[in-house]
C-alpha cells in the first residue's frame, strides 16, 4: 500500500480551496487527515454562521486592546482561552468545540503565544480569517524597549532630532504622540552597507535566511525610503531620509549563493552622496500597519496577461509606492466578500517571464496566474477584473525554505495544472541564485488536453535558451495527433521520468511535487517506493 507523503513535508500552495467549496467538504483545506469528529451544529459552516450572529466572540466587548503575555496567561482555561498568534491575540473559547483538530489539541496553545505551534500543526490555515470575530487585539511582548532602526555604525537620530526629519506636520505630530508609546515587539537589528557611484547608491542587506520576504517603500517625496525584512517569523526595518531623491522604483538583486540583497538606488540627480541619508525610528503604524490588524493591502490590477482560454495573469500594483518579493515557495491570499460571505484562496505569485531577467518596474508588480473555475466564485471574479480595479491581497505566507534542495545537482519537478505555480519560483531559485549548483532541472506537467497547458511558449523558451531545463507534457485526454507522453501520473511514467533513488549514494537529486491532493498523495506514495526519503522530496499541497 503506498503511504501519502508526510505532513512534514508538505504545506499547502497555489490551490488551497475557497471557503465556499470547503464548507461543504466540512474541511478549511480539504485535508482528510487527523481530524477529530465534530459535535453535530459545530462544522466550519457552524462557526461562519455563529460569526456572523452579531453575538461578540471576542469576550470583551470587541474594542481592540494591547495585551501582554501576564495577560495572555491569564486566559489559560478550556472556558476563557486566549491565544496569540503573529502579533495577534484571539479568544478561543467559542472556537474550542469547533476546531477540527480537537479541543485537547487547540489547549495546547492556549495562554500563550502559539505562533510557532500552530505553525507545526498547520502553518497553512488560514486562522486570521477563521477566528476574525474572535480578535482580542495586540500581542505586547514587551512594554518599554525601543527598537534600534538601524545597525551601529551608522548615525543614530537623538529622541529630539528625529522629529525634524518627518515630513510634514502631521507626521510630527504622529511621531510625538508615539514617542511615549513604545509597545513594539522585540526585533533584531537588520544589518546593513551601503556604497555609492556616480548615478547610483546600493544598500546590501545582510538577511538571515535565503528566504526574506522584503517590502520597500517610497514616499511621495521619493525620499523617504522604509525596507522591512520578514524571515523567521521577525520583521526587521530600515527607515531613512535619503541624502537625495531617487527614481521609483529601485532594483533588488537576490545575491546569489548568499542571504545577501542589494537594493539599488538611481539618483534622480547624479551626484555624490555624503551618507545614504538620516535614519528614522518609526513606531508600528507609522511602518504601515494596518489599524485593522488585517494584514491585507489594497493592490491595483495594472496589467493583464492571457495564458490560455480559461487562465490569466493579474499584475497587480500597490497604491502607494511601494513593492514586497515573495520567497519561494511561499504564497498570498486573495479574498472578497460575496453577499457577505468572505471567500478566500491562495495563489503562488510567479513572475512576468521565466526567461527574460525583470526590470526594476517587473519587479514593482506581483503577477498572479488566475484559473477561472466554472463553481469557484472568487477565481470568477479575479478572471473579470480590468485594469485599475482594486483588489485585497495578503503578506505572503509559508514555511518552504530552499535549504532543502541547494545542494542538489538535478532537479525533479511534477505538477498538475495550476501546480505548475510554485515551480516557477523553484525553477528561478535553480537557475538563477543556487548558481554552478544545478546541472538539471526537468519538469513534467501534467495536463488533461493540449489547451489546458499553462505557459507552453514560456517553457519552450526556456528550454531553448537554458540547456539545463527540459519540459515533458503529459495529456490525459488527449486527442489524436498529441505525440507526447499520454496518461496520468503512475509508476511507469515517473519511473520513465525519474532515476530511481539509492538510499546508500550520496543524494543528488530533488523532488517537487504539486498538484490536485490526490495526485500529490499518490506521487508522494510512488516516490517511496523508488526509495525517496521526505527529505528527497517537497510536495506543495495542492
Ligand atoms: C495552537 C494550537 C493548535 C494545535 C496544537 C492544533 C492542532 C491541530 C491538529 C493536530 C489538527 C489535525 C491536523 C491534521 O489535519 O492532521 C488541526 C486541524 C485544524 N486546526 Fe488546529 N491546532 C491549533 C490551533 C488552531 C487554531 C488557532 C485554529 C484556528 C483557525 C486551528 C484550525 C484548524 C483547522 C482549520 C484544522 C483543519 C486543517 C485541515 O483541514 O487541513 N487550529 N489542528
Amino acid at each position: 500500500m503506498l503511504s501519502p507523503p508526510t505532513p512534514t513535508n508538505a504545506r499547502k500552495g497555489t490551490t488551497v480551496a475557497p471557503k465556499i467549496e470547503t464548507m461543504q467538504q466540512g474541511s478549511a483545506t480539504g485535508n482528510p487527515r487527523n481530524k477529530v469528529a465534530l459535535a453535530p451544529g459545530h462544522s466550519l459552516m457552524d462557526w461562519i454562521r455563529l460569526g456572523n450572529s452579531g453575538e461578540d466572540l471576542t469576550g470583551v466587548g470587541g474594542r481592540l486592546q494591547d495585551v501582554t503575555p501576564e495577560q495572555l496567561a491569564r486566559h489559560c482555561r478550556r472556558d476563557d482561552a486566549w491565544l496569540a498568534i503573529r502579533g495577534n491575540v484571539y479568544n478561543v473559547t467559542p472556537y474550542m468545540n469547533f476546531h477540527p483538530g480537537g479541543v485537547e489539541e487547540l489547549e495546547r496553545g492556549i495562554g500563550t503565544d502559539a505562533t510557532k505551534l500552530f505553525s507545526q500543526v498547520h502553518a497553512w490555515v488560514n486562522y486570521d480569517s477563521i477566528l476574525k470575530k474572535c480578535l482580542v487585539g495586540r500581542y505586547r511582548p514587551r512594554t518599554t524597549d525601543s527598537i534600534p532602526a538601524t545597525d551601529g555604525s551608522s548615525p543614530s537620530s537623538s529622541e529630539v532630532g528625529l522629529g525634524a526629519f518627518l515630513a510634514t506636520k502631521e507626521e510630527k505630530e504622529k511621531h510625538n504622540a508615539n514617542r511615549n508609546t513604545p509597545l513594539q515587539p522585540p526585533q533584531k537589528k537588520l544589518r546593513y552597507d551601503w556604497y555609492e557611484q556616480e548615478e547610483r547608491g546600493s544598500v546590501v542587506l545582510y538577511c538571515q535566511t535565503q528566504e526574506p520576504s522584503i517590502k520597500v517603500t517610497l514616499g511621495d517625496d521619493n525620499q523617504n525610503l522604509t525596507i522591512v525584512v520578514s524571515e523567521k517569523d521577525a520583521s526587521q526595518s530600515l527607515h531613512f531620509l535619503l541624502e537625495n531623491t531617487i527614481v521609483w522604483p529601485p532594483r533588488l538583486i537576490q545575491i546569489p549563493n548568499s542571504s545577501k540583497v542589494e537594493l539599488q538606488l538611481k539618483k534622480v540627480k547624479p551626484g555624490h552622496w555624503k551618507t545614504l541619508g538620516l535614519p528614522i525610528q518609526k513606531s508600528d503604524q507609522e511602518m504601515g500597519e494596518p489599524v485593522s490588524y488585517s494584514n491585507y493591502s489594497k493592490m491595483k490590477v495594472s496589467d493583464i496577461f492571457s495564458v490560455n482560454y480559461n487562465t490569466k495573469i493579474l499584475a497587480l500594483s500597490y497604491l502607494e509606492q511601494s513593492f514586497s518579493t515573495t520567497p519561494v515557495g511561499h504564497h498570498v491570499r486573495v479574498h472578497n466578500t460575496f453577499e457577505g460571505q468572505e471567500v478566500e484562496r491562495c495563489y503562488t505569485p510567479i513572475c512576468k517571464s521565466m526567461v527574460d531577467l525583470p526590470t526594476e518596474e517587473d519587479q514593482a508588480h506581483l503577477y498572479l496566474m488566475i484559473k477561472e473555475y466554472k463553481d469557484g466564485l472568487l477565481s470568477s471574479w479575479l478572471a473579470t477584473r480590468s485594469i485599475d480595479d482594486i483588489i485585497e491581497v495578503s503578506s505572503s505566507e509559508g514555511s518552504f525554505q530552499t535549504s532543502c534542495f541547494t545542494n542538489r545537482k538535478e532537479l525533479y519537478l511534477f505538477a498538475a495544472g495550476t501546480g505548475f505555480t510554485p515551480m516557477v519560483g523553484v525553477i528561478n531559485w535553480a537557475r538563477r541564485i543556487i548558481i554552478g549548483k544545478c546541472t538539471k532541472i526537468s519538469l513534467t506537467f501534467f495536463n488533461r488536453t493540449e489547451k489546458d497547458i499553462l505557459w507552453r511558449d514560456e517553457l519552450d523558451r526556456l528550454a531553448q535558451k537554458d540547456s539545463r531545463f527540459t519540459v515533458s507534457h503529459v495529456l490525459s485526454e488527449a486527442d489524436e495527433s498529441w505525440t507526447g507522453l499520454r496518461g496520468r501520473m503512475d509508476g511507469e511514467l515517473l519511473r520513465s521520468q525519474l532515476p530511481s533513488r539509492n538510499p546508500q549514494d550520496d543524494p543528488k537529486t530533488f523532488v517537487f511535487v504539486c498538484g490536485p491532493t490526490a495526485f500529490t498523495q499518490l506521487t508522494g506514495g510512488l516516490l517511496s517506493v523508488m526509495g525517496y526519503s521526505n527529505k528527497d522530496y517537497h510536495c506543495f499541497q495542492g
